[in-house]
């Protein structure tokens, strides 16, 4: 079945629950900081497990203390669909437990 894009204002719309999340229209995006860089390397982990349960996956940057994370669906001409906000609703959900700010 073929994910329709969400129009720009679903999308700022749903992203009033997700404090952090951005959008450029094209995508959404978050850095995460960490207290370190295990912390921050660990986040990734969980992250990968998280999007291989979901089948949709954010490009992810981790740097020294941090994790910087974007997302769109290819498969809706890279623009933003419901997929990528339940992604960046699980990934808010465990978040705060590797102390992410
Ligand atoms: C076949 C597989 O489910 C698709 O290629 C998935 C994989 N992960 C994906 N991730 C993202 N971000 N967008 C997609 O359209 C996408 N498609």
């Amino acid at each position: 079945m073929a994910v329709e894009p969400l129009s720009q204002k679903d999308v700022e719309e749903r992203l009033q629950e997700l404090p952090g999340w951005t959008t450029d229209g094209e995508r959404i995006s978050r850095t995460y900081r960490f207290d370190g860089h295990f912390q921050a390397a660990a986040m990734v982990i969980h992250l990968a497990q998280i999007q291989e349960e979901l089948g949709h996956h954010s490009d992810a940057t981790l740097g020294y203390n941090t994790v910087s994370l974007s997302v769109n669906t290819h498969s809706a001409g890279g623009k933003v669909t419901g997929l990528d906000v339940e992604l960046a609703r699980r990934i808010e959900a465990v978040a705060p437990g590797h102390g992410a700010r």
